[in-house]
């Protein structure tokens, strides 16, 4: 079988006397039953994946940013340049970035992974971390990677494709590729669980590709573009307009069809879509939770899902972006987001603040006293 399938057929429901363990221990533990809202859900659902009560700690954490480029830039969906894509990847190498700042702070380790990038990396990018990437193998998610904390941001290149074709116009990539994308995505998350990962975070970066997302969510949820497609990195109400014609267009042209995702995601997805689905798909199949960041990560989840529906059991939603799509496809995956601050910014940046909230729903259930054991009266 292939790496897809093997990891698919490799995912599992949740545990159910995992879950039972874990609600009745936050039953004992010194507090009014419930006080933790919806943590307590999290600490359980956490649980029901590990198979064990309590469940680990999730840490430590790497954020993986699947970066990628967009063929459908030049129907003018963004108002930024193509280069902005490949220069962002030099800015993340750099650590200057709003995700290296986030992730600095909560001690999570920043990957770049360069899926899709339209311009080949020079080897004069920072750290000498970028190298040629023509030839890449593209089966490949790069050498293995470790999640201590504290590192440099490091690279992995695994360019399938230089850029995603226009897909208002042709599909954006051929079934292999996406594919392999997705490939590119389920072996990362199975190097850095090897490395130690606790915690999978989602990033993205990628000119153009809050188009691909939006058309990812109306195709996986049926919704219609107009509700689905926002204003990405801000838009006028013309171009906004434009968008969701766009969107519109690549839906009447390729027809997709949710119960084949690869062929969905070939045909209006991209290429750090397709790997972001992988990623989650890899984490669920190693039984590590994936905290899902803005509507990028949250249109592959829908991938992800319709391939393997269990591993909606893994994922968890950082936040809820300001973009329509994304509580369209949180709503559909029935997942309510911890963090909602209008952020629209995407790299991992929201999923990266919910970490500290998805780790302390864990130590709950390690660390709190009990009623009897604190000799606190219970009611
Ligand atoms: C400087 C800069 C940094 C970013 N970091 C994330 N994005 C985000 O914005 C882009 C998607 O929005 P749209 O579809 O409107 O182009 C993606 O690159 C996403 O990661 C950025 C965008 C810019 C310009
Ligand atoms: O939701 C996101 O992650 C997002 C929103 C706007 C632009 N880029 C990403």
């Amino acid at each position: 079988m292939s790496l897809l399938a093997d990891t698919v057929a490799a995912i599992r429901p949740l545990d159910a006397a995992a879950m039972a363990a874990a609600q009745a221990r936050h039953a004992t533990l010194t507090k009014p039953p419930g006080s933790l809202g919806s943590l307590e859900d999290l600490g359980v659902r956490l649980a029901g994946l590990a198979g064990t009560c309590p469940p680990p700690l999730p840490q430590p954490a790497t954020v993986a940013v699947f970066a990628g480029d967009h063929g459908v830039h030049a129907q003018g969906v963004t108002p930024w340049p193509q280069e902005v894509t490949v220069q962002m990847v030099a800015n993340f190498l750099a650590s200057g970035a709003v995700v290296n700042a986030f992730a600095r702070q909560a001690g999570a380790e920043v990957v770049v992974v360069d899926v899709g990038v339209a311009t080949p990396l020079l080897d004069s990018d920072p750290d000498g971390l970028a190298g040629g990437t023509a030839g890449a193998d593209a089966g490949s998610a790069g050498e293995a990677v470790s999640a201590q904390p504290g590192m440099q941001p490091r690279l992995v290149r695994a360019n399938v494709r230089r850029g995603t074709a226009d897909l208002s116009v042709q599909p954006a990539m051929t079934r292999d590729e996406a594919v392999a994308a997705i490939e590119v995505g389920i072996r990362l998350a199975g190097d850095l669980v090897d490395g130690g990962a606790g915690c999978l975070i989602t990033g993205d970066m990628g000119i153009g590709n809050t188009t691909p997302a939006a058309a990812l969510i109306a195709a996986f949820t049926g919704a219609a573009a107009a509700d689905v497609t926002g204003r990405g990195t801000g838009i006028d109400d013309e171009t906004h307009g434009h968008k969701v014609a766009v969107v519109q267009r690549a839906l009447a042209l390729h027809r997709p069809d949710p119960a084949d995702p690869v062929g969905v995601l070939a045909a209006v997805g991209g290429l750090e879509h397709a790997a972001l689905a992988g990623f989650v798909l890899g984490g669920a199949a190693r039984r590590v939770p994936v905290i899902l960041d803005g509507v990028i990560a949250d249109s592959a989840a829908l991938a992800a899902a319709a391939l393997a529906p269990d591993a909606v059991g893994a994922m968890v939603a950082g936040h809820r972006s300001a973009e329509p799509g994304a509580s369209v496809a949180l709503r559909h995956l029935g997942l309510a987001p911890l963090v909602d601050l209008g952020l629209r910014l995407g790299e991992g940046t929201g999923a990266v603040l919910a970490w500290p909230i998805v780790a302390s729903a864990v130590r709950v259930l390690h660390d709190v006293a009990t009623f009897d054991s604190a000799g606190v009266a219970e009611k």
